[in-house]
């Protein structure tokens, strides 16, 4: 390449990112953007959580600990999955729209953040393959779309194994799967399953005159795994 002819790529190329910059400046402005690289603000969502959370000091805990850590390894190998559990009326639902919320202002309304309601959106046994088909393939483009999309599954207790199957390949350790990378996506399960075990250990500290804030993830994790996924969870632990 002649000297000229190389300053002008240059100047091409800048105007280009130049322009590209303004477009998605204003774009964003106008429409909603997903920035895989935008980093999380990590006080705004430990404000959200300590100011209306209500004793939940563990799901604060790990929550903040996982996305933190999530969005700011550049090299995740994996997607983000968190399995939160409790009975009804816990907050599950509300901690995920908090979740949501830090990550995209619009929330569960969000284009990248996807709820899925088991009771809702698969419930006939007899169209499971279709529901395998449809699931797969939205999940497929819309991480294609955007990295950083966030799927939301409420009743897991209620999906159907062949459900959970449909969704295992994409939680995996995979550096791309059909040329799609999965590795920024976050996948949030709720549960009542190991409701009734989580209240009889807060039952049992609260007996043994300890605070509830006194309970630790390491208190709840083996009766949860022995309880929760060696029974009705076996696959998604296949
Ligand atoms: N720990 C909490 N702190 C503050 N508000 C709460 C909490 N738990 C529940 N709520 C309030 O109750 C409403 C219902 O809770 P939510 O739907 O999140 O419960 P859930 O655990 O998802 O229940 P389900 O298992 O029936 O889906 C929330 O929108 C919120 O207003």
């Amino acid at each position: 390449l002649e000297p000229v002819t190389v300053a002008i790529s240059i100047a091409a190329v800048s105007a280009l990112s130049g322009y590209l910059t303004y477009s998605d400046f204003f774009s964003c402005r106008f429409s909603e953007c997903c920035k895989e690289d935008r980093p999380l603000n990590v006080s705004a969502l430990k404000l959200d959580l300590e100011k209306k959370l209500f004793g939940q000091h563990l799901a604060t805990e790990v929550i903040l600990k996982a996305l933190t850590g999530f969005r700011n390894n550049k090299n995740s190998k994996k997607p983000l999955t968190l399995s939160l559990h409790g009975w009804a009326g816990t907050g599950k639902n509300f901690v995920s729209q908090i979740v949501a919320e830090n990550l995209y202002p619009k929330g569960l309304k969000s284009n990248f953040v996807h709820l899925f309601v088991s009771t809702l959106h698969f419930p006939h046994e007899q169209q499971i393959k279709l529901y395998q088909n449809q699931l797969q393939k939205w999940i497929r483009g819309n991480v294609s779309a955007c990295g950083l999309s966030v799927f939301i599954f409420d009743e897991m207790d209620k999906l159907h194994p062949g459900i959970i199957d449909a969704i295992k390949p994409f939680l995996d350790y995979y550096e791309q799967v059909d040329g799609i990378s999965y590795r920024k996506a976050i996948f949030i399960f709720l549960s009542n399953a190991g409701g009734d075990l989580i209240t009889k250990t807060t039952l049992d500290f609260w007996r043994a005159g300890r605070k509830r804030e006194e309970i630790q993830l390491k208190d709840l994790e083996p009766v949860l795994s022995v309880g929760v996924f060696n029974n009705k969870h076996k696959s998604l632990e296949r």
